[in-house]
């Protein structure tokens, strides 16, 4: 099982978020066990019944044995009671640590990668949070079945041993070949129904999608082919249904083998037994109770439905790893180190935002040395903000790639692209918190001194002061705070942490060219390469590379050597009209 834990992020997922769970699952099991009692006395019991009072002719001694048997009952509708308490102390704090990670990685997304459209999508949250209550149902009736199963399972087996030991044998020989068999074709069985649970999803989506648009669908005669569309899914689906169907037919032969096999074999052994004087004719009939009561129960269960609520688990944790995957528990770049500085190398970059659309940038190449520093200019839609992402291992190009010290961006494991690569859009998006949550985000170990560091080079520490220092608490930035302040503490989380290439998309723009200017001073400043996407041509003028990207495609060099040769360059500096400052030399 931990081997399976460690490759499959559902489960992981999952063991995760019930790491503090030992004690309510040790309890719980307590409870199991109690509710067990009938399984292991009832049928030694009802022997006693049959041999001391039914059959020894005296009907009262039987019955009280029988209402001792009743009295089990009542114990474990009361152990089925109490079991509630812990487990909901198993899935209560398992869901909240799943929807903080959910929200987390949300949120994480949203401040690291900050590229068009990758803001925190609130109806994304809430379908995120909706499997989470799933996974919390599911997981809260496989351990309502599966706990006092599999304890019914051994307390059956030990009241059957205690009543006799060749019939425990006859009995638990080809139960445990059953289970030993059912086990292991439970991954199958888990895969096929997981299949048929996603193509179950997809007609679903398809049959919506189309339901939504019925008037267009209609307007353009589009009837056949969107009945196609549905058609292909429901095909897919009846196809998967069929394959489960044929693999939830092993429970037949487990249940077979498994129960009443066993029931077989006690009743032609037991006459034999009994006739030998080895075994009393009521113990054959308690050992045959233990089996119909509690044996073959056990086993449908097992083979349905504790297999279907763990394939459903099984379905819901992985999704819910795949879309909740976030920058981790303390941040993107928690745990991971990042790429020391490093050479900017892009080699025929070309991407297009769809396989019929023209692509936006064709052939791009150009090369920025270790902590260099580059300004992307060009005409607004030309690309830069693309180009931004694509720098930052967001999104795949078409042909060519980016490499950062050598090796390419896009492979790059998301921890370290994220521990090494901070990108800030336009838009700053700073989430509900305190101040230093914001700003230590990508650098949650950072001392004061080092975010105060950070602040000061960037210009925000009469904004900390306003706001009353780190613990200031931010419920409501986006109401409270301007954009132009959103940017700071954005670009002062930025600049304490230890991403290595910094690429701010015109990442300043609601600031004034006097703080623009010591924001991206800062920046050139601290170690690393420095991309910056211009808002005005006084950034250019500052860097020691300037790319330009137009209709007619790139161009890369110096400020002074672009004014000089390339005439676009020159037309573009042209409508700007803010002063220029003096060169880099
Ligand atoms: N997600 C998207 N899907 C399809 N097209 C897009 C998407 N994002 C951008 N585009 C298009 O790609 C082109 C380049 O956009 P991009 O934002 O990279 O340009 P830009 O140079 O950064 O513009 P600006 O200076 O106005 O921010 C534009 O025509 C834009 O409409």
């Amino acid at each position: 099982m931990p081997h399976i834990v460690k490759r499959d992020p559902g489960l992981r997922l999952l063991r995760e978020a019930t790491a503090g769970s030992r004690r309510p699952l040790v309890r719980a099991l307590g409870w199991s066990a109690v509710q067990a009692a009938p399984a292991l006395a009832s049928g030694r019991m009802l022997a006693t019944a049959l041999d001391r009072g039914f059959l020894a002719g005296r009907p009262a001694t039987g019955l009280l044995w029988l209402a001792g048997i009743a009295a089990l009952y009542g114990v474990r509708a009361a152990a089925q009671r109490a079991v509630f308490d812990p487990l909901a102390a198993i899935v209560e704090p398992m869901r909240d640590a799943l929807v903080r990670r959910v929200v987390r990685g949300a949120l994480g997304r949203a401040v690291h990668e900050g590229l068009p459209g990758a803001g925190p999508d609130a109806a994304g949250v809430t379908r995120l949070s909706s499997q989470v209550d799933a996974v919390r149902g599911t997981t809260a009736a496989l351990l309502r079945t599966a706990l006092p199963l599999a304890v019914n399972l051994l307390a059956a087996l030990i009241g059957l041993a205690s009543l006799d030991l060749r019939m425990a044998v006859v009995v638990a020989v080809p139960l445990l070949a059953a289970i030993a068999v059912f086990v292991p074709a439970m991954r199958a069985l888990t895969r096929r129904r997981a299949a048929f649970l996603l193509a179950e999803e997809r007609v679903a989506a398809a049959t919506g999608s189309v339901v939504a648009a019925a008037r267009d669908v209609a307007a353009l005669g589009a009837r056949d082919a969107a009945l196609a569309e549905v058609r292909v899914a429901a095909e897919d689906s009846a196809r998967a249904a069929t394959t489960v169907a044929w693999a939830n037919a092993l429970r037949v032969p487990v249940i077979l083998v498994g129960g009443q096999l066993p029931v077989l074999g006690l009743l032609l052994a037991g006459p034999s037994l009994v006739h030998r004087g080895e075994v009393s004719a009521g113990a054959v009939i308690g050992a045959v109770s233990y089996v119909t009561a509690f044996l073959i129960p056990a086993l449908q269960q097992m083979t349905g439905s504790v297999a279907g609520f763990w394939s459903q688990l099984r379905v819901l944790t992985a999704r819910l790893a795949a879309t909740s995957a976030g920058p981790g528990p303390s941040g993107p770049a928690a745990g991971r180190r990042p790429l020391g500085a490093a050479e900017l190398a892009v080699h025929g970059l070309t991407f297009a935002y769809g396989p019929h659309s023209a692509p936006v940038l064709r052939d791009v190449s150009f090369t920025v040395p270790v902590s260099g520093h580059l300004v992307l200019v060009g005409p607004s839609g030309v690309g830069k903000s693309t180009l931004a992402g694509l720098l930052a291992g967001i999104g795949r190009p078409d042909a060519g790639r980016v490499e950062l010290g050598g090796r390419p961006v896009a492979g790059l494991p998301e921890a370290v692209r994220a521990a090494s690569i901070a990108l800030v859009p336009q838009e700053a998006y700073v989430f509900p918190g305190t101040l230093r949550e914001n700003v230590a985000y990508l650098a949650p170990d950072a001392t004061d001194a080092a975010l105060n560091r950070a602040v000061a080079a960037v210009g925000m520490r009469p904004l900390l002061d306003r706001l009353g220092g780190y613990d200031a608490d931010l419920t409501d930035p986006a109401g409270t705070l301007s954009s132009g302040e959103r940017q700071l503490i954005a670009l002062a989380r930025v600049y304490a942490s230890a991403a290595r290439l910094v690429i701010l998309d015109e990442a300043t723009c609601h600031l004034d060219p006097a703080a623009e200017a010591v924001v991206e001073s800062a920046f050139a400043r601290r170690p690393g390469t420095l991309v910056v996407v211009a808002h005005r041509l006084s950034s250019a003028a500052r860097a020691e590379h300037v790319l330009i990207l137009d209709a007619e495609g790139h161009a890369f060099g110096s400020h002074g050597e672009l004014l000089a040769t390339h005439p676009g360059y020159a037309a573009l500096v042209g409508h700007w009209d803010a002063p220029l400052p003096a060169p880099v030399p």
